[in-house]
């Protein structure tokens, strides 16, 4: 099938590293980037900065709304990296619907590991306490999904070896990307 527009969702728990490949990977592909805490209503981001979860009737209309999003840019043609945690499958398969071809890239690592760049970090909503939770919530990538297209890829690594093996397994032509970093 000839897709006109493939959309990348950067996806894993918070302080996984999602705002800095999804940036990197837009730079470097010269794709529109979202991030989908821009799509969270006022009442999601205040449970979330108050250390309450999320739980699935908040999630649903956020993601019906970066889905749209996505459907929207594909209509003008045009290809998307978005940051979305995307934790549960069926989160996922949401996603999915949007027109074009949705590939949804991994950014998986140990809990002490976020834990330490979360509290390394300033001035974000999120707080550290909620990573238990994410953690608990997150459900891999299956066999299905990664055999569609999908990646998962190790954290640990230097952010531009991680944007490197995206673009490599994309196999995107060379003309839409850049060498720029
Ligand atoms: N591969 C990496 N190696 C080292 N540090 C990283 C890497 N990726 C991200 N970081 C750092 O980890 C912290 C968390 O990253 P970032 O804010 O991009 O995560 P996030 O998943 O977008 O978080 P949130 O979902 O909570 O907004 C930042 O300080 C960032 O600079
Ligand atoms: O599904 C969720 O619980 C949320 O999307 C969170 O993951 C945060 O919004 C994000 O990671 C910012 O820290």
């Amino acid at each position: 099938m000839q897709y006109q527009a493939t959309h990348l969702v950067v996806m894993g728990v918070a302080g996984s590293g999602k705002s800095t490949i999804a940036a990197a990977l837009s730079r470097q592909l010269g794709w529109a980037c979202a991030e989908a805490d821009e799509f969270h209503p006022r009442s999601n981001i205040s449970k979330m900065t108050q250390g309450i979860p999320l739980e699935d009737g908040d999630r649903w209309p956020w993601l019906q709304e970066i889905q749209d999003w996505m459907t929207t840019q594909a209509a003008a043609g045009t290809s998307t990296v978005l940051t979305c945690s995307a934790l549960k499958q069926t989160y996922r398969e949401l996603l999915s619907g949007a027109d074009g071809r949705v590939l949804f890239i991994h950014l998986d690592g140990g809990a002490e590991l976020i834990s330490q760049r979360m509290q390394g970090r300033e001035g974000h909503f999120m707080p550290p306490t909620l990573l238990p939770s994410q953690l608990a919530t997150l459900e891999p990538l299956t066999t299905g999904e990664l055999a569609a297209g999908s990646l998962r890829l190790d954290i640990a690594l230097p952010p531009q070896e991680i944007v490197a093996a995206v673009i490599a397994a994309l196999g995107v032509p060379a003309n839409a990307a850049t060498s720029s970093s």
